[in-house]
């Protein structure tokens, strides 16, 4: 598995089909190779964690996701390892077109019953970032049959029907136990329901993470790593005490808001804080050392405001 060196950076679709665009102006790489090398990647991890699982229905849509998905299982069948492939494609026009060029794949008969259970494992190519709008009611109830099958879902750069800036579920969409990602993370396999839709993420950057950093300028978002937060935590030596180590004031614990402000005054002191005064009204500043002694408590009325 590739990992980039810039793997806690997310971005916008927007931010990637920019990068892939340079890269193919620039003659960095081309489009053809950067889907041999995605469709490569997908096999060479179905390969290393799932080899035992032989037989392989692949959902195939109508943009370049479901071009991964049909060069993909070309890979499989070709790679030697009794890989038994059926795909299934969403969409009638491109199923055709495929059947010309790929007569000796199997393509299941979409007016028959799908039944999930005679297969392994689940390649979700349907929609990658292409998506733009909401999921209709037929494929809704293909995804949710996907969902309820209990095997091992891997949805090719995202999970279909899942947006890819915000995380947000359009309409439905298919709930990964992994997703496979290409060039870098998206902002909405990390917010809102993306956590919950894409499993366990991995990004192939194919060597180009660093490259894309320099064209963003500035990613979306980033993820915080506990190794970031590591670094951001000062080191403390063996010679430092409290009055070393930074003063903390809280100010807040308004009516019936006492806890947010023991928990921010907590929060302060665990992070290594020396010392952490609260500011909070009277009734709340005898209870202040009761639930956390280290704290240094002051008040404040109404009058202190007003000047
Ligand atoms: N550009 C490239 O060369 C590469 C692209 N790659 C793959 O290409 C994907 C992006 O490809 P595309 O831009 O073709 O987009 P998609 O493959 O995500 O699909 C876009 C197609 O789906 C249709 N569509 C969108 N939402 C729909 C909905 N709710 N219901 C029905 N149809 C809907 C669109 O009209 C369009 O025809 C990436 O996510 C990635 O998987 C990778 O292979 C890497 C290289
Ligand atoms: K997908």
């Amino acid at each position: 598995m590739q990992v980039g060196l810039m793997n806690e950076c997310l971005f916008s679709k927007s931010q990637i089909r920019e990068f892939e665009e340079y890269l193919f102006e620039h003659e960095i790489i081309s489009n053809d190779k950067l889907k041999e090398k995605a469709a490569k990647s997908c096999e060479k991890f179905i390969l290393k964690h799932f080899s035992s699982k032989k037989n392989v229905i692949i959902f195939v849509g109508k943009g370049i996701n479901g071009e991964d998905g049909v060069l993909l299982s070309r890979l499989l069948l070709n790679s030697q390892n009794n890989y038994k492939i059926t795909l299934f494609f969403i969409d009638k026009l491109s199923e055709k077109s495929y059947k010309n060029n790929h007569a000796d794949l199997e393509v299941f008969d979409t007016c028959g019953q799908l039944d999930l259970s005679v297969f392994d494992i689940i390649i979700d190519c349907i929609f990658g970032i292409g998506l733009n709008r909401c999921i209709d009611k037929k494929l809704t109830e293909l995804i949710i049959q996907i969902n309820q099958s209990s095997l091992p879902i891997i949805s090719i750069d995202m999970p279909s029907g899942l947006n890819a800036d915000n995380g947000c579920v359009m309409g439905s969409a298919v709930k990964a136990t992994h997703t496979l990602t290409f060039l870098g993370l998206k902002f909405g396999q990390f917010t809102f329901q993306g956590l919950e839709f894409s499993g366990k993420v991995s990004l192939f950057d194919f060597g180009l993470g660093h490259l894309l950093h320099k064209f963003c300028k500035s990613p979306s978002a980033r993820l915080l790593l506990p190794k970031i937060i590591n670094e951001l935590i000062p080191y403390r030596q063996q010679h430092m005490y409290k009055n070393m180590n930074g003063h903390t004031l809280v100010i807040g614990g308004d009516t019936g808001m006492f806890g947010a402000l023991i928990l921010a005054a907590r929060s302060a002191l665990m992070i290594g804080s020396g010392l952490v005064t609260v500011l909070t009204r009277k009734k709340h500043a005898s209870l202040v050392s009761l639930h956390q002694p280290e704290l240094i408590s002051y008040t404040f009325t109404k009058k202190d405001f007003l000047y």
